[in-house]
C-alpha cells in the first residue's frame, strides 16, 4: 500500500545545507500497523512530510497504491502532535470532523453517517457540538483521530500524535489507535520517539540511524496480536524487544557522537 524507495532529503538554505535523510527504502502493507523510531533529530518528522506530500524530497520516491505521491494525496490523512494548531478553533467538533468531508465532496447524508461514526468510534459522540478550547488536550487529539478516520484513508500517518498528553492519556489513545486499527483495517505508519509505544502499537518497529539517515533495523514485534496494557508489557518478550531497539538507537546515537 505504501512504498518509500530511497528516499532522499537535503535542506538547502543559504549557507547551509543539512542532509537529513541519506535514503530510507520501506513498505508498508495493506492493513499494516508500522511504528518507526529514532535517535532525536533523526528526520522522523522529515521522513512524515515528505510521505504525507507535504516536503518536496531531494530524491527517490513515495508511492500509495501504486501511485506516485508528487503532493498531498487525498487518500492520506495526517494526524499530529499539536492537536491545539491542527483543529480549527471557531469550529466545532462536528465541523471540524466534517471539514475534509466536505472537501472530498461527499453528500451531506454521507458525511453526517460518517462524523456520528467517527465521533461514537473515539467515545465523543457528546462532545459533537463543543467547541475544541473547551476540551482537554486528550479529548482534542480525539476530535483529531475522528477526522482522520472518518475521512476513510488509504494510509494514516501519525507523528508522535500523543507527546503532549499525560501519561494515563496516553495509554487509553493508545489503546483507541490499536482498536479503530482493527476495526478499520486503516495501513498505519506511526512515529514515535517512544520505544515502548513503539513495540506496544507496532507489529513492525522501523529504527532510524542518525542523520544521514537509513533504516537499520525493521523488526518484526511477535508479540501476541491481542494487546493489553497490563498484560502484554509485562510479557518477557516484550522486555526483550524493548530493551533491543533501546540498544539499537544508543548505537546509532553513538555513531552519530562518533563522526
Ligand atoms: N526546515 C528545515 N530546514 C533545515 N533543516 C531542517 C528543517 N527541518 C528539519 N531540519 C533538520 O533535519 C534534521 C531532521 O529533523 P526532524 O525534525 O525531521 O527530526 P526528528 O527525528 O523528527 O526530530 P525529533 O525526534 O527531535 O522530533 C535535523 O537535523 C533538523 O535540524
Amino acid at each position: 500500500m505504501l512504498e518509500i524507495h530511497d528516499l532522499r532529503k537535503v535542506y538547502e538554505s543559504p549557507g547551509r545545507r543539512v542532509e537529513a535523510i541519506g535514503s530510507i527504502t520501506l513498505s508498508v502493507g495493506a492493513g499494516e500497523l508500522v511504528c518507526v523510531v529514532g535517535p532525536s533529530g533523526c528526520g522522523k518528522t522529515t521522513l512524515l512530510r515528505c510521505v504525507a506530500g507535504l516536503l518536496p524530497v531531494s530524491g527517490g520516491e513515495v508511492r500509495v497504491d501504486g501511485r506516485r505521491v508528487t503532493g498531498p494525496p487525498p487518500s492520506m490523512a495526517v494526524v499530529f502532535q499539536e492537536y491545539g494548531r491542527s483543529l480549527f478553533p471557531w469550529m466545532t467538533v462536528r465541523q471540524n470532523v466534517e471539514l475534509p468531508l466536505k472537501e472530498k465532496r461527499l453528500p451531506a447524508d454521507r458525511r453526517r453517517d460518517l462524523v456520528a461514526g467517527s465521533l461514537r468510534a473515539v467515545g465523543l459522540s457528546d462532545a459533537a457540538d463543543a467547541h475544541p478550547w473547551q476540551l482537554s488536550g486528550g479529548m482534542q487529539q480525539r476530535v483529531a483521530i475522528a477526522r482522520a478516520v472518518a475521512y476513510e484513508p488509504q494510509v494514516l500517518l501519525m507523528d508522535e500524535p500523543f507527546a503532549a498528553v499525560d501519561a494515563q492519556t496516553r495509554a487509553d489513545l493508545e489503546d483507541l489507535i490499536l482498536r479503530l486499527w482493527r476495526s478499520f483495517e486503516i495501513t498505519t505508519l506511526f512515529v514515535t520517539h517512544d520505544i515502548d509505544e513503539a513495540v506496544y502499537l507496532g507489529r513492525r518497529v522501523v529504527v532510524l540511524s542518525s542523520s544521514p539517515t537509513t533504516v537499520m533495523e525493521d523488526l518484526k514485534i511477535d508479540l501476541p496480536a491481542e494487546r493489553d496494557q497490563l498484560t502484554t508489557r509485562s510479557l518477557p518478550r516484550f522486555g526483550e524487544l524493548r530493551g533491543h531497539v533501546y540498544r539499537q538507537i544508543q548505537r546509532a546515537r553513538g555513531h552519530s557522537e562518533d563522526r
